[in-house]
């Protein structure tokens, strides 16, 4: 098989409906029409992604884990709910095909419009490199009317990995709107990042002791080209974007992730990912005039065994 499609329920899946698998080299993908929502990707048989055993699956609600997509805003900044409703919203296949991978196009609709009052295009193209290592993901706008829009937003990765002994580089002497401390903005002095030893949520914003290890910040204006390596400065994923301006470095860590914003979150689930998000923040948000297309996206190579 290359690319299988299969019905809601089928070979006793417990997802939220149509999904497809594609696979190419030693690459496997499993995506979902309802938020063009990839739950899996697995390089030589072993999981790169991870999801939360305990993230809604039935289509109620987005699903923990995986790539989400967030459009037309970026979470909660703006005034629709939290990363718009993209990843909610069930997609069209378009295409799928082992080369050019699988298409899926999202349209304005009766729904969305309720929500965002625009017409628009999104076409989402998933691409595994021909050895299978590589996933190429990207996001195009199409702004299908004739007034101005604007949106935000982001491809919410989830990096599987040991998250506490990680490192990524290629943030240094970036800027950084901190969430975990009052949307400070701060400056990333070390060219390597690691989880646990930087960061903290601050008591103010948390109205309890600062809690070691939460994550939640946008670095802004960023080149875009990111390492993610082990203890031992092996690298696991080497990362890139191109049109998004700004990239959101995600983990929850301990604390929140039980509180209720969080209930779809396994409780050692921060020990198991990082999110490395191309992310289009407040400040940088995408205007697009009647018939203009904005494209952006994300390169994952997966380097590690
Ligand atoms: O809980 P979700 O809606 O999936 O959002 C998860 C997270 O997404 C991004 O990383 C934001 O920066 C976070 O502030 C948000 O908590």
């Amino acid at each position: 098989m290359a690319i299988e499609k299969k019905k809601k329920g089928e070979d006793g899946d417990n997802g939220p409906g149509e999904y497809l698998l594609y696979e190419r080299g030693t690459g496997r993908v499993k995506i979902y029409t309802y938020g063009a929502h990839i739950t899996s990707f697995k390089v030589g048989g072993v999981e790169r992604t991870w999801m939360s055993s305990l993230s809604t699956m039935d289509g109620s609600g987005p699903m923990r884990g995986g790539v989400p997509i967030a459009f037309p805003q970026f979470a909660d900044e703006g005034p629709l709910k939290l990363h718009g409703f993209a990843r909610e919203s069930i997609w069209t296949v378009k295409e799928s095909t082992e080369e050019e991978g699988i298409v899926m196009e999202l349209k304005d609709n009766q729904t969305t419009r309720e929500i965002w009052d625009f017409p628009f295009t999104l076409t989402y193209t998933v691409k595994l490199g021909e050895k299978g290592d590589e996933l190429n993901l990207e996001l195009k706008v199409v702004n299908e009317g004739e007034a101005e829009f604007t949106f935000g937003g982001c491809l919410h990765t989830y990096f599987g990995c040991e998250a506490l002994s990680v490192n990524v580089s290629g943030l240094g002497g970036m800027d950084y709107i901190d969430k975990c401390d009052s949307r400070k903005v701060k400056k990333q002095e070390n060219e390597s990042f690691t989880v646990p030893m930087e960061s903290h949520r601050s008591a103010e914003d948390s109205g309890k002791a600062p809690e070691l290890g939460f994550v939640d910040r946008v670095y802004l204006n960023v080149p875009g080209s990111y390492t993610v390596s082990d203890a031992s400065g092996s690298p696991i994923y080497c990362i890139s974007h191109t049109g998004f301006p700004d990239t959101t470095v995600y983990n929850p860590f301990t604390g929140d992730k039980q509180g209720p914003g969080f209930p779809d979150f396994d409780d050692d689930g921060y020990l198991k990912i990082i999110c490395i998000e191309p992310t289009i923040g407040e400040d940088n948000r995408v205007k697009l005039g009647g018939g203009e297309q904005w494209v952006g996206g994300q390169r994952i190579k997966v380097v590690s065994k």
